[in-house]
């Protein structure tokens, strides 16, 4: 059985960057944003129940990040709504890839692994680091979020710190090549771990 390695920060902290690297060191990565993603899609699994439940979210067969903001930012409980439709349908995604990955060490990138539980079922947990105005920053130069909405995701999230605290491993996303030498080492220890079980 191959090694499950959660990668998980708060937003904007480096997730998707660092999940790169790690597959450039030859794990297989499941990204829990891009299983969202391909649910909003046209033809999405997630477009039935989201036209159900918040029918002005969904324009042109597809649900829209924008209007589902736009809600959220009007009335906090639809992230709520939303949780509840789209975590299975994450979950299901999840147990697919697991069934067809063979890489020895298999990451997953989950923004709400500690808020979900979900850290309970890794062998190990990393979690990436900045300081929080360098998270800022880079959100807010994404263009995607206005601060408010920023501040309203972050204050949803676990604090940074004490998802560090409980993580086993801390990658600092301050630079590509530090992140990238610490990424190595990490693979490097969890491969001797594995060969010596
Ligand atoms: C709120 C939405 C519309 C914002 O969309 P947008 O394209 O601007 O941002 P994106 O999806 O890339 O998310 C950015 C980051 O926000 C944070 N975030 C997203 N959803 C949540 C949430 N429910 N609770 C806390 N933080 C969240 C994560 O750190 C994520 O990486 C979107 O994130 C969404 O539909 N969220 C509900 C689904 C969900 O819970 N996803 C989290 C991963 S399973
Ligand atoms: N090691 C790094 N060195 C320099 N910049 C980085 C590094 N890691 C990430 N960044 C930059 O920070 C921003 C956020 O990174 P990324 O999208 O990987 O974060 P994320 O945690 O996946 O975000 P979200 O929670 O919103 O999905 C991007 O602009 C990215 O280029």
């Amino acid at each position: 059985m191959s090694f499950r390695l959660g990668l998980t920060g708060s937003i904007g902290m480096g997730k998707s960057t660092t999940a790169d690297l790690f597959r450039a060191a030859g794990c297989d990565v499941w990204d829990a944003d891009a299983a969202v993603h391909r649910m909003y899609d046209v033809s999405g699994r997630a477009v039935a129940p989201i036209q159900s439940a918040l029918p002005t979210a969904v324009e042109n067969g597809a649900v829209s990040r924008d209007r589902l903001k736009e809600l959220i930012g009007q009335d906090p409980s639809v992230l709520k709504t939303l949780e509840k439709i789209v975590h299975p349908l994450v979950a299901e995604d999840r147990a697919e890839f697991v069934s067809k990955s063979e890489a020895d060490i298999l990451v997953f990138d989950i923004p709400l692994l500690f808020e979900t539980g979900g850290n309970k079922t890794m062998d190990a947990v990393v979690c990436v680091s900045v300081p929080a105005e360098i998270q800022k920053n880079r959100v807010l130069a994404r263009g995607t979020m206005t601060e408010a909405q920023f501040e309203q995701i972050r204050a949803k999230q676990m604090p940074n710190e004490e998802k560090c605290a409980q993580s086993d491993f801390v990658i600092i996303t301050d630079t590509l090549d530090h992140a990238r030498e610490q990424v190595e080492a990490v693979v490097v220890t969890l491969r001797k771990q594995i060969q010596n079980a």
